[in-house]
This record gives structure tokens, sequence and C-alpha cells, in this order.
């Protein structure tokens, strides 16, 4: 299911307060966040970008190994992008393009890592109060991720995102 927000997701307050929000974006497997959303998170969660970076060169940035996966990781409470009275963010890197995939590859590989991001999250309800529907569905913030620098007509990974099932997307339209 996806529910359209108009605004900024870095502005994005959970509607239980002790829930942990996760926020996901599209990376690439070289290990940086130079453009786009990536560059801000990586100016409001810098604590977040050494591990995701690391990531990548502890797997050579080879795109056989990254792409269609994805990595969940926990912001400190001192970065700037965290909002006081609410618990740091964890953010989720959906590897999905390396510059050099067609649309379709980069649809495909999204469809990969947001199973795999889910996967990922059904464990780490059991130790975390992630942040999830009524109906005990999951909650995955994003904005319109591979339709910047990546260059995907929204409506191409929106297609994919409405088959996954169990989960619901709050896609955040920056206006
Ligand atoms: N605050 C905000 N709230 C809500 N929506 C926001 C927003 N700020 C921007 N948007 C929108 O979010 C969509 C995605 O646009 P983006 O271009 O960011 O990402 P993308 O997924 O196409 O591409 C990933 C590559 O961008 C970087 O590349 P570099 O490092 O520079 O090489 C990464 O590292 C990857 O490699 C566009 O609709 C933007 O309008």
């Amino acid at each position: 299911m996806i529910r359209y927000i108009k605004g900024d997701l870095l502005g994005h307050i959970p509607t239980n307060p002790k829930a942990v929000s996760i926020l996901a974006h599209a990376c690439n497997c070289h290990g940086s966040w130079g453009g786009g959303i990536a560059n801000v998170i990586r100016r409001k969660f810098p604590s977040t970008y050494s591990p995701y970076s690391r990531h990548c060169q502890d797997l050579g940035c080879d795109p056989s190994k990254l792409l269609g996966t994805s990595i969940v990781i926990p912001s400190e409470s001192t970065d700037s992008g965290n909002i006081k009275g609410l618990p740091p963010k964890y953010i989720a890197c959906l590897f999905t393009s390396d510059f050099s995939e067609s649309s379709g590859e980069i649809v495909g590989y999204t469809e990969k890592a947001v199973k795999e991001l889910l996967r990922q999250l059904e464990e780490l309800r059991s130790e975390v109060s992630l942040e999830s529907e009524p109906d005990g569905r999951l909650v995955v913030n994003m904005p319109k991720i591979n339709a910047g620098i990546f260059n995907v007509p929204w409506e191409k990974t929106e297609a994919v995102l409405k088959k996954v099932e169990g989960v619901q997307f709050n896609v955040y339209v920056f206006e």
C-alpha cells in the first residue's frame, strides 16, 4: 500500500512517538552519498554514512554483490536529523542502481531490495518497536526513490511497490 504525503521526508514524525521510524532511500554501490536526498541524509544523519560506505567497500563496491540488497543503519541520537523526544531514526539503504543499469533493471533490483528490507525489519521488530500501522503492517518512509538522479519514471517504481504486501509505504513528495 502506498500513501503519498506532501513534504520533506526528513520531517517525518511517526503517529506513535515511541516508535522507531525507517527512512529508506536508493543507494549506489560506490559508497557515496554525493547528491540528491542521499546528500541531505549524509548531512542530517552523519553517523549512518560510514556504515553504508564501509559496507560497500567490504563487498569491493561490487554491484553483483550489492544490487538488489539492502541494509538498515540505526542513526545516533546526536545526529541533527533526529527530532527531540523521538527515538533515533533508522536509515534503510536500498541498492537499486550503480548508474549503468536500465530503468527495468533498477526496478527489478528495487523489488528485491525492498523485499530484503522487509525481511530484515520483521526480524528487527522483535527487539525494536518499529513504526507500524494499527493493523500491524510495518511502515517504510521514503521519497520517490529512483525518480531523480537514477532517472527512472516514478510510475515504474510505484508499480513494483504496489505489489509488495504486508507493508505501508509513506512516499514523501517534495514540492
Ligand atoms: N527531503 C526530501 N523529501 C522528499 N523527497 C525528496 C527530498 N529531497 C529530494 N527528494 C525527491 O526524492 C526523489 C529521489 O531523488 P534523488 O535524486 O535524491 O535520488 P534517486 O533515488 O533518483 O537516485 C539515488 C542516487 O542519488 C545519489 O547519487 P550521488 O550520490 O549524487 O551519485 C545517491 O547516492 C544515489 O546514487 C526525487 O523525486 C527528489 O525530488
